[in-house]
């Protein structure tokens, strides 16, 4: 079996290079630079040492080695789908677009065809259940990684092979020290890749600049302060806000009249919801519902937590509505709600969890 192993440097996808050399195989492995580096010097991704790294871990293993670029990919696909979600006032997942678009899309059009399976360090597995591949959680619930493959589809979900989806991060690592790999002691990535270094709130401002507007007590109507655009604040949101007698939440935003609404005090009720309004669901592996009447009993999450949270949903026209069995924080329009049968074993698919002020 041919097999293309994506390998970011990081110690997850060196392990994996480990298991599958364990297992037999012989994979190729992929470097794939998707920082943003030649893009006026701007946005600057670590990849030389992560790329040393990776070289190392070819020569130790004698795998085949390639470093290809998809930069222009990236930013066709995941930057400015992240700008074009801030400006609209939503709250984007550029790594689950990365996920869906670059590492299991175009990196499967450029080179990944060639290979039976690719394989990646995502906490994730995969069930062959009534002849087909289900995406499934990891072993390790508190580091799965799920969440953010919620949007791939049933292609990619079946080419697509977690060799340590099955152990635990301690595991990982104890594997990773053993075998003396440089990355056993690395810091886990924090996503978001193209950011790199730079600063979230300076890579909005370059894109999208500055509009100052009003910063509203949600429960009073009291003007509270000055913001400099509702691009630089989320749902949920509590740092940064600059005000004074905090802590204070992001609880909603009039995109239209440019004002943030927020609430005070260490818990507020306004910050919780209990209903999740998914638009343009997708299942990955197949729709096991149908159309159909009533509710059916599932775990979701709406953004990567170790939780998976109880609920029930119904299908309302297009929309796949959540009912929450306990409150959830910060329901941001634009996030992703991604779904799971009741044991929160399978990943059944995903939606954006739709932006109920608009028209
Ligand atoms: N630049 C890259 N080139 C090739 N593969 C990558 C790259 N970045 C991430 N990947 C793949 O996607 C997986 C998940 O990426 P993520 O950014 O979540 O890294 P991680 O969980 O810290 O894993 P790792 O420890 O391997 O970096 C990685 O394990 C790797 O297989």
């Amino acid at each position: 079996m041919k097999i293309a192993a994506l390998v970011s440097g990081g110690v997850d996808s060196s392990v994996v290079v480990h298991q599958l050399k364990e297992q037999g195989y012989d994979p190729t492995i992929f470097y794939i630079r998707i920082g943003m580096e030649d893009k006026d010097g701007y946005i600057d991704c670590p990849a030389e040492e992560d790329i040393e790294i990776t070289s190392y871990i070819a020569k130790k293993y004698g795998c085949k080695f390639e470093i290809v670029s998809l930069h222009e990919e990236y930013w066709e696909n995941v930057v400015s789908y992240t700008i074009e979600a801030v400006k609209r006032g939503l709250t984007p997942n550029p790594d689950m677009m990365c996920n869906k678009m670059i590492k299991f899309g175009c990196f499967e059009q450029n080179w990944g065809h060639e290979f039976d399976k690719i394989a990646t360090g995502h906490y994730a597995t995969t069930t062959e259940l009534n002849d087909k591949t289900w995406l499934s959680t990891a072993a390790d619930h508190v580091k799965d990684q799920t969440y953010f493959l919620g949007q791939i589809n049933y292609m990619q979900v079946s080419k697509l092979m977690f060799p340590i989806g099955h152990l635990q991060k301690s595991e990982v690592r104890a594997i990773a020290a053993q075998q003396g790999l440089p990355s056993a002691l690395r810091k886990d990535s924090q996503g978001i890749c193209f950011l790199g270094k730079i600063n979230y709130n300076d890579f909005i401002g370059r894109y999208l600049g500055e509009r100052p507007g009003k910063i509203v007590e949600l429960e009073t109507g009291k003007i509270l302060g000055k913001h400099n655009g509702y691009w630089y604040h989320t749902i949920g949101q509590r740092k940064g806000l600059g005000l004074s007698g905090g802590p204070w939440f992001v609880i909603k935003k009039d995109i239209k009249r440019n004002i943030i609404y927020v609430s005070n005090g260490y818990d507020p009720d306004t910050q919780y919801g209990k209903v999740v309004n998914l638009a343009g669901f997708s299942f990955i592996t197949e729709d096991i519902w149908g159309d159909f009447e009533g509710t059916r009993d599932i775990t979701f999450k709406v953004r990567h937590t170790p939780e998976f949270t109880r609920g029930k949903i119904e299908k309302i026209g297009d929309i796949y509505r959540i009912q929450s069995e306990e409150k959830i924080q910060g329901i941001a329009a634009g996030q992703f709600g991604v779904v799971y049968d009741e044991e929160s074993r399978l990943c059944l698919g995903s939606g954006v969890i739709a932006d109920e002020t608009a028209e």
